[in-house]
């Protein structure tokens, strides 16, 4: 559905004012106001195609059959460097309960394993996540955890995004995260993304910390994992590129709390019709965060965890040129309308080879960049 404009607050300090926020290392993208809302992609996809939306900002949901929250602004500004916005206090946050309880998240991989290692299994890979509730003692402002973000991470990403759109249940939240994943990027004809997966944790002591990263890039397992992703990139990608660079090894890449794998893809686009926001739709959800096959990982997720909201799904804008960016929707999480409740997701690709104990602690590490924006520990 397409519906025009809602109220802005005449508070400067308002997030309705700025319903969406893409802080980059190569530059920052602001969108003031909001004239259009969408809840499904394929209005605001086509709102865009005929010219009627001068851009399309905002989150796509895990499920494509979830309602989206996308906004046409009033104004959408690019800006040098990551964010750089008034900085704001993060109020006092205590940790409430993890969704599900560790050990049901435990359980939940071991029975994901049962069907990964069935002899005969359709099943290579299904991403298990959970989630942990927390509290602020007074209102916590999206912008406020924003900022520690970008200023938390080497390369300044962050984001926020206000889920209005998407109807009624998702009035006044906002997700705000720091994704160190590209789900797709277009400029012009060139097409490029950075999936990521495969994952150890960080290390206070430089010696270990490299050690890690070692053993990773040349972990089988994790190899295995990683290329799951890539060969699903590359079979969304083929038909709509001419040409297509995906190296035949992942590298390493880092966040302040985790190593990954890594490949560097990118392509020229075959249609320049195409815009980010269609490059986005057709390769959403990748193995990353879904599974192989898709449809089978989808359906397992649903029934061992139930609805994933915007988490796993996927933030970003298109311009009217159809240029664009969008990132995973991950390491992030939910501030409801209030602000005193948060929830932080996090999950990790289960293949054949994991180990249920291992997969809880990939979580709470990947938790941790919320926690650590929220001034938190676990
Ligand atoms: C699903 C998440 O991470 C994905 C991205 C990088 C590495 C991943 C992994 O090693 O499992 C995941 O695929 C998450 O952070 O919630």
């Amino acid at each position: 559905m397409e519906s025009t404009a809602v109220a802005e607050s005449t508070d400067m300090d308002s997030p309705s004012n700025t319903p969406f926020i893409l802080s980059r290392p190569h530059g920052t993208v602001i969108a003031d106001g909001t004239r259009t809302q969408y809840d499904s992609t394929l209005a605001a996809t086509k709102a865009l195609r005929d010219g009627r939306a001068t851009a399309i900002v905002g989150a796509l949901p895990f499920d494509p059959a979830h309602p989206a929250a996308l906004i046409t602004p009033h104004v959408l500004r690019h800006e040098p460097g990551s964010w750089n916005g008034k900085s704001l206090r993060v109020p006092r946050i205590r940790i409430g309960s993890s969704l599900p309880t560790e050990a049901e998240h435990v359980a939940r991989v071991a029975a994901a394993l049962r069907e990964l290692r069935a002899p005969d299994a359709t099943l290579a890979k299904v991403v298990l996540a959970r989630s942990l509730m927390l509290h602020a003692d007074e209102r916590l402002h999206p912008h406020a955890l924003l900022g520690r973000l970008v200023a938390g991470d080497r390369g300044g990403n962050g984001f926020s995004v206000a889920l209005g759109a998407a109807g009624s249940t998702w009035s006044g939240k906002h997700l705000v995260g720091s994704s160190p994943e590209v789900l797709i990027r277009r400029r012009g004809d060139v097409v490029s993304c950075h999936p990521l997966a495969g994952s150890a944790p960080r290390h206070n002591d430089p010696e270990s910390d490299r050690r890690t990263g070692e053993a990773l890039v040349v972990s089988e397992k994790n190899v295995r994992e990683h290329a799951l992703v890539v060969d699903a990139l590359r079979a969304s990608l083929a038909p709509l590129c001419t040409e297509l660079d995906i190296p035949d090894r992942p590298t390493l890449t880092s966040t302040p709390q985790l190593w990954h794998l890594g490949t560097p893809v990118s392509g020229r686009l075959r249609d320049r019709s195409v815009t980010a926001l269609d490059l986005a739709v057709a390769v959403h959800p990748t193995p990353a965060v879904c599974g192989t096959p898709t449809d089978a990982a989808r359906r397992l997720i649903a029934e061992l965890e139930g609805g994933r909201g915007f988490y796993a799904g996927a933030v970003g804008w298109t311009d009217s040129e159809g240029d664009g960016e969008w990132m995973v929707g991950i390491r992030c999480a939910e501030i409801d309308a209030q602000g005193t409740t948060i929830v932080a997701h996090a999950g990790g690709g289960i293949v054949a080879g994991s180990d249920p104990d291992d997969e809880l602690a990939e979580t709470t590490t990947k938790l941790g960049t919320i926690l650590t924006g929220l001034g938190v520990q676990l």
